[in-house]
């Protein structure tokens, strides 16, 4: 029976989910803090965390960095109000696995759970997703935008250049690396995905290059990086700002030599590999801070894909939507027919801050809600239906990279024990870069220096 972690600090809805939960054979366990949450995480092995995106002492985003420092690979599902949906699809690029919106639906609730936990079993390594799955149906849309893309993926498929997809999350990055490599000559080789903002530093090499057996503690037996497993194939790097200094700088070697060494080996080993490169911030302001290292910049731009938010790209709205209905119908064994004119216009006037991504959820949830076979105004969300101004409002309009704000927190707001984990988690998120974490948590460096000192971290 799979094991999940339920933190929400209302205590009857934590009752009537977990007593739902365990008609459905899931063994539930409950914390109505982060704090608690996190000490049930620390003690034992859970095969799912489902968490309130705001609790009283931590909100979703803090909570999910400190969640990763106990456990990278544990998938985390987060139940957020529309109110906070902008973070919460933020939280998804941080590594979240999906989040579902309150009021909670059992059955929406249930199929997420138990995707993820098929998505868990199928990557072992909790990390590396081999092969395109079958089911892989990849929508164009018709607007200017969609056309330049599918235009840009027929050069680019057939050459061996690399790739790097830019653009807000949910936009279908992943979905054009993916169609990339099925149009390529690769295409019958392996498609390996690695979400490099999951991975810790140390983890992050070992997951590339692999390792020999004795390579240091734990390394009970050879291991296989993912650049080996996609020899002759395509390699996705998503998130790729997130790489550490250190393995960038070994990345670029494989790239140029065309050669991998597994940790603790004296031998390279060839590999050919195509290299498709995602990221959510603009990497060129990231060469310019520093932290990303220009050469691997220069070596991976061989070819730029800008994905074009789905509010400047209106047209493919309902393309998507009737897609995505066509979809929850086979999942959940419906037969919704379609929209009514007045979900239609809804749809068509909603900003999508998640892109498609967000659209795919909000019509999957109500396709479950549906009365009849059609879609009304009746089972879209409220907040979408009627969006508060501010809301809006603060949807950028256009793809610019602001300076990571999901991860921006202010240390001053927080004391003791939690200021000492906040500081922890956040340079585990940043991959030890100080001047990012100092930056991030609203201190100069030299206050982090002595907090570092204070509480004893090495970093
Ligand atoms: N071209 C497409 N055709 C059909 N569905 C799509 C397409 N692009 C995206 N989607 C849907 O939107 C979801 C999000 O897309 P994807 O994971 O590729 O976005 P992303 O930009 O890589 O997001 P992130 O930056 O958060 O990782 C997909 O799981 C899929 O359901």
């Amino acid at each position: 029976m799979p094991n999940i972690l339920l933190i929400d600090d209302d205590p009857t809805f934590c009752l009537m989910l977990r007593t739902f939960l365990q008609k459905q054979q899931y063994n539930v366990q409950t914390a109505y803090t982060a704090e608690e949450g996190l000490r049930l995480l620390k003690g034992q092995p859970f095969d799912l965390v489902l968490t309130d995106f705001r609790l009283p002492d931590r909100d979703g985003i803090e909570l999910l960095s400190q969640i990763r420092v106990y456990s990278t690979t544990v998938p985390v599902i987060l139940m957020t109000t529309y109110a906070d949906i902008r973070t919460a699809v933020r939280a998804i690029k941080m590594g979240a696995f999906e989040y579902i919106t309150k009021p909670i639906n059992p059955d929406e609730t249930l199929l997420t759970i138990k995707k993820a936990l098929q998505k868990k079993a199928e990557e072992p390594a909790g990390k590396a997703r081999a092969g395109v799955s079958g089911n892989f149906a990849f929508v164009s849309g018709r607007s200017p935008e969609a056309a330049k893309i599918e235009d840009y993926i027929a050069l680019i498929a057939p050459t061996n250049m690399s790739v790097i997809i830019e653009g807000e999350s949910g936009t279908g990055k992943e979905f054009v690396a993916r169609k990339i490599h099925l149009s390529s000559k690769r295409h019958d080789k392996p498609y390996v995905a690695i979400d490099c903002g999951a991975l810790s530093k140390d983890l992050a090499a070992s997951e590339l290059f692999g390792y020999v057996k004795g390579a240091f503690t734990g390394a009970l037996n050879n291991k296989e990086g993912q650049f080996e497993a996609a020899s002759g194939g395509t390699l996705f790097l998503d998130e790729i700002g997130n790489l550490s200094y250190e393995v960038q700088v070994q990345l670029l070697r494989a790239l140029q030599e065309r050669k991998v060494k597994k940790i603790g080996s004296t031998t390279d080993t060839e590999v050919d590999v195509r290299i498709i490169a995602a990221t959510n911030e603009d990497l060129v302001q990231a060469v310019s801070r520093g932290e990303f290292r220009e050469d691997l910049y220069h070596r991976l731009n061989e070819f730029k894909i800008n994905t074009t938010p789905l509010r400047e790209r209106t047209q493919d709205i309902m393309q998507f939507a009737e897609h995505f209905l066509q979809q929850a119908n086979q999942e959940l064994e419906r037969n919704v027919t379609g929209f009514d004119a007045e979900a239609t216009i809804v749809l068509e006037n909603y900003a999508w801050p998640g892109n498609l991504r967000e659209l795919r959820n909000v019509v999957r949830r109500s396709v479950l809600l549906a009365t009849s076979n059609q879609i009304t105004l009746q089972q879209l969300p409220p907040e979408i239906v009627e969006p508060a101004p501010t809301f809006v409002a603060a949807a950028p309009t256009s793809f610019t990279a602001e300076p990571e704000p999901q991860l921006a927190t202010d240390l001053r707001s927080a004391t003791g024990q939690s200021e000492r984990e906040l500081i922890l988690a956040m340079l585990e998120r940043v991959k030890y870069n100080k001047s990012k974490a100092a930056r991030l948590l609203n201190i100069d460096r030299k206050t982090l220096y002595n907090k570092l000192r204070q509480y004893n971290i090495e970093a």
